[in-house]
């Protein structure tokens, strides 16, 4: 294998960013090519913390994230290596306790609110993408998909957007779109943006066959 190749997605919370990761990898299920890695599963650690202070955590802010290991395994896997990735538990607000063996592949696909925002992440990445959804349509992904999948309530939903979410998006997010490569507005129904985005990674992948 050639060495890896990286693709950051940015974007938002609920902008569509898991959703276009998971097409991409579903596109290549077969070839056991692409492989995500999610910055959320690189929320530090808190199992320190009572849930009350979990829950005062400031979740949209960069320094929630612990960036340093994420850069050492993106580097680990782009020189063909293998890693054990943590798992988030968003119920909880910490890491779970089970990790993830994670293998080398041609295409490693890196999504997350400031893969843009860190100069390091962005300087990882061959191909930068920004997914580009109104704040409206966000918000609402998120109030539905927090109710339904992360234990919220529609309170602490608002409470937690209102509070954190809009600010932190409009100082930290937002300014990142700048570096993109690739701008894909609305997110995971955009399927022109998607087919090129399948289109490049099948080079790719071929090319490293070839
Ligand atoms: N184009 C879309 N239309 C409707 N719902 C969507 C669309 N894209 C994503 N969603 C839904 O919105 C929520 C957030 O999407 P997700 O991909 O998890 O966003 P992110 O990873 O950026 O936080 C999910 O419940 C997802 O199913
Ligand atoms: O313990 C936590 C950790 C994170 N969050 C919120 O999650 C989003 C980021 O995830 P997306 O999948 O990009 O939406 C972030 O906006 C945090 O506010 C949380 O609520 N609790």
């Amino acid at each position: 294998m050639n060495s890896s190749i990286i693709i950051g997605i940015a974007g938002g919370s609920a902008s569509g960013k898991t959703s276009i990761s998971r097409q991409l990898k579903e596109a290549f299920e077969n070839t056991q090519s692409v492989v995500i890695i999610r910055q959320d599963d690189y929320y530090k650690d808190q199992h320190q913390k009572t849930m009350e202070e979990r829950i005062k955590t400031n979740y949209d802010h960069p320094f929630a994230f612990d960036n340093e290991l994420l850069v050492e395994h993106l580097k680990t896997l782009t020189s063909g290596g293998s890693v054990e990735k943590p798992t988030y538990d968003f119920v909880h607000h910490t890491r779970s306790d089970h990790v993830e063996h994670i293998d080398s592949s041609d295409v490693i696909v890196i999504e997350g609110l400031f893969v843009l925002e860190n100069e390091e992440l962005r300087d990882l990445c061959d191909i930068k993408v920004f997914v580009d959804t109104d704040a409206d349509i966000r918000f609402i992904r998120r109030l539905l998909r927090d109710v339904n999948d992360r234990g919220r309530t529609l309170d602490s939903v608002v409470t937690q957007y209102t509070t954190r979410v809009r600010d932190m998006h409009n100082q930290f997010v937002e300014p990142s779109k700048r570096y993109a490569d690739v701008i894909i507005p609305e997110g995971g129904q955009n399927s022109v943006a998607i087919d090129l985005l399948l289109t490049k990674i099948s080079s790719i992948i071929h090319r490293n066959v070839v």
